[in-house]
């Protein structure tokens, strides 16, 4: 067994064996851990001492399930071998079905496998505010451990169905009133009483209680199939592409018809199908791309600590500010918004109420908690409060005289120690900083809208941000509950760059004859949300002539000029903004593809002139999707070889939580590598032959495509070391 991994059992007086492991930080349950409680409980039944066995996990934490390595281990070599037989031979076999009970004793958190392993248990004992739920379909498989038929006969139907569709978690108490839990005790109590529990078992003094063989929570079998033909039209509707959710329906249905052992047997089958899908393999990776995304070389592993962070000034009450100031105010940290003008002001705050009343009606938060939000708000008009504060973030217009002002006004009104954090999307941090000498404080906080709602935090940071302040950002970043990922200075930064191309793709097949709504369909059953014109359509027009200013500006080489923006606007349309777009908006109704804006994009294409021969080029739905993400792909390559980013998988990160790439395909670089950087350096080549420049393929693709080298792998491996901006 690895050192750090323990199992171990100590035999009371009492006859209780407490079987206890660990493997820091969340006793991931790896094969040797596994291996080693199926040793012990052997042990336990075969001693005459032993009466009954109390199973706990060290540290405060009880399992946060199966070793997900172990998945990444599979998906590299294919072998599914590799996982072991736990559901039937330890769950079953080993623990439920032993001749001594079981009582898990539960601190902090049972997870996926670790929640099944106490559901294989006679009873469960837990600590307050203990995390439990089946989070499998997050990693593209379905509980392996028997789950699926165990949490059902626990919980009922209807609550084990949310929990494992939608990976909801609940806490101790919670498992307490639907029957999880048998007990909520104190941290001092929790293994007395659960040695009492499991004697009163081995006694008879308690009910000796398998889960897979209770019937009383399932309801009748009609009953139990209408709640299963709902679940499945639902996630027809918000998984559509991935196979997990309707399997794990099917294996649900399995139990509930057949019993609770062929539902754990084919439970199994199916697990070890989905296991080695494309949505298993993208998911996995995600997993650990969003963890690896919190270790930035030279900040965190420096030994610094992160400052605490009471208080925040947020410049700028409009859209931004004033959603950031919204997340900051949820998460308990103090705002002062400062706005130039009363009315202004009370624009912003009105914003922020609505955000919070919006939260409200989305089940998001309580009403009480508004209060308590609002009354952590200040806003003011001038610079007095600001000696005060840990950190300014300014999201005033993109106006740099204006934002430069600003900051010399901030190096003089705040405290030396003070951040000064930008949200701008575009300008240069450094164009910015030009006229403070505090340029070591000055970093990027981008938020992507609506920022109480997005999970991406972009910090970005110049050759001259302190890795103190980064480390501040990043921590604060997390409380306010975003994602941070720490990107260098360029135009655009790493989000936002790596997808101008996505836009700009979009208009270059529309304009080359390709129906509009067609795009956006091919894009959306891609996975991402919504196609690029009904994005369009939501960001407002005046965003898309801003932002393709400053692309053409900084990457002429490939900016594709369109008329058909300015085209709509003279036609008095500015997208979701007054109803009116490439789609009619109205209260209440989706959205609905606009036949009368035909004629507008007939206007451009006549106007931009760029199908070949001057005939509609033909795609099929997959070449649709290709001409606009390969694109995509090509600029990622540019922005991981100019060293915008510490690692490709922070581009995944980044692409699925500020774009809504689809998580279940890895994140831009990571679904590039499964199609096959050959295959897009290729396709890229071919298109730059026939419709120019915006498809040319970049040097990094190129080198790696030829070389067999994937997109994804680190820097080392290409003989080309990129040059590092962080
Ligand atoms: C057969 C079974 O049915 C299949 C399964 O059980 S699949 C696993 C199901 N479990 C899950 O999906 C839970 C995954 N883990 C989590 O959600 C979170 O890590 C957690 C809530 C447990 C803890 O969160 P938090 O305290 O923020 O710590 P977090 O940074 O996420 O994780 C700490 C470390 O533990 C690792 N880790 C967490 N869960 C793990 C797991 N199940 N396997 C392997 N490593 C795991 C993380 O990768 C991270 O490693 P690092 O420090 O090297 O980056």
């Amino acid at each position: 067994m690895a050192k750090n991994m323990r199992v171990t059992m100590e035999v009371g007086s009492d006859g209780v064996a407490v079987i206890k492991f660990s493997n820091p930080p969340v006793n991931a349950l790896a094969p040797p851990i596994l291996g080693g409680l199926k040793e012990k409980y052997v042990e336990a039944m075969n001693r005459n001492d032993v009466k009954a066995i109390v199973l706990t996990g060290e540290g405060g934490r009880f399992s946060g399930g199966f070793d997900i390595n172990v998945f990444q281990t599979v998906h590299q070599t294919g072998d599914i071998s590799a996982l072991p037989d736990v559901s039937v031979d330890l769950v079953v076999n080993t623990i439920e079905d032993a001749k001594k009970p079981s009582v898990a004793a539960i601190e902090g958190l049972a997870l996926g496998g670790g929640l099944e392993l106490t559901m294989g248990c006679h009873a469960r004992i837990a600590t307050p505010k203990v995390q439990l739920g089946l989070p499998e379909l997050t990693l593209g498989v379905i509980p392996g451990f028997g789950g699926t038929q165990r949490l059902p006969r626990l919980v009922g139907l209807p609550k084990a169905v949310e929990m494992m569709l939608f990976s909801k978690t609940i806490i101790s108490e919670e498992g307490k009133t639907f029957g999880l839990i048998d007990a909520v005790v104190s941290k001092e109590e929790l293994l007395t009483v659960a040695r009492c529990w499991a004697l009163d078992i081995a006694e008879r003094r308690k009910p000796w209680i398998s889960s897979l063989h209770r019937m009383d929570k399932l309801g009748s079998l009609s009953e139990a199939r209408q709640i299963i033909k709902v679940a499945r039209q639902q996630v027809k509707k918000t998984a559509p592409n991935m196979p997990q959710h309707q399997a794990c329906l099917d294996v649900i249905e399995e139990g509930v018809v057949f019993g609770g052992y062929s539902g754990v047997l084919k439970e199994t089958k199916v697990f070890n199908e989905l296991v080695v899908s494309d949505t298993s393999r993208g998911l996995v990776h995600f997993f650990f791309a969003q963890r690896a995304i919190s270790k930035v070389p030279n900040v965190t592993d420096v030994g610094l600590k992160p400052r605490p962070m009471k208080k925040v000034a947020v410049i700028g009450g409009g859209l931004m500010g004033s959603g950031i100031a919204t997340a900051f105010i949820l998460s308990n940290i103090s705002v002062v918004l400062k706005e130039i003008n009363p009315e202004y002001l009370q624009k912003g705050i009105k914003t922020i109420e609505a955000n919070l009343r919006g939260l409200v009606a989305r089940g998001k938060m309580t009403q009480d908690k508004v209060e308590k939000a609002l009354s952590m708000l200040k806003g003011v008009l001038d610079y007095s409060d600001f000696k005060h504060v840990d950190m300014v973030i300014e999201a005033v217009v993109e106006n740099i005289p204006l934002k430069q002002s600003i900051f010399s006004e901030l190096e003089k009104v705040c405290s030396p120690n003070c951040i000064l954090a930008t949200n701008t999307s575009t300008i240069d941090l450094n164009i910015i900083g030009e006229k403070t000498t505090s340029q070591d404080r000055i970093v990027g906080a981008h938020f992507f809208s609506p920022a109480h709602v997005m999970p991406l935090l972009e910090i970005v940071r110049t050759e001259k941000t302190s890795a103190q302040v980064i480390l501040d950002l990043m921590a604060v970043g997390k409380t306010i509950k975003k994602v941070p990922v720490v990107v260098g200075n360029c135009t655009g930064f790493a989000v936002n760059r790596t997808f101008f191309p996505y836009s700009q793709g979009a208009h270059i097949l529309l304009n080359l004859g390709v129906d509009v709504f067609r795009i956006d369909r091919a894009i959306s059953n891609f996975g991402m949300p919504m196609g690029p014109f009904q994005l369009q359509d939501l960001a407002g027009y005046g965003v898309a002539m801003a932002v393709g200013k400053e692309f053409a500006t900084a990457f002429p080489d490939r900016t594709f000029r369109t008329p058909l923006v300015q085209l709509l606007l003279k036609d008095g349309r500015n997208g979701k903004n007054n109803g009116k777009g490439y789609y009619i908006y109205e209260k209440g109704s989706k959205p609905k593809p606009d036949p009368t804006v035909l004629p507008i994009i007939k206007e451009s294409m006549r106007l931009t002139n760029i199908m070949p021969g001057g005939k509609p080029v033909s795609l099929s739905d997959q070449e649709i999707v290709e001409m606009i993400m390969f694109p995509v792909v090509n600029e990622a390559c540019r922005v991981m070889d100019e060293g915008y980013v510490v690692r490709a998988s922070d581009l995944d990160v980044a692409s699925v939580l500020g774009m809504s790439f689809p998580s279940y395909r890895g994140g831009i670089v990571f679904w590039a590598d499964s199609v096959g950087a050959a295959h897009i350096y290729k396709s890229l080549k071919k298109w730059s032959e026939i419709y120019g420049s915006f498809f040319r393929p970049s040097k990094f693709l190129e080198e790696r495509a030829t070389k067999g080298i994937p997109l994804g792998a680190p820097a080392s491996t290409s003989q080309v070391a990129p040059k590092s901006r962080l």
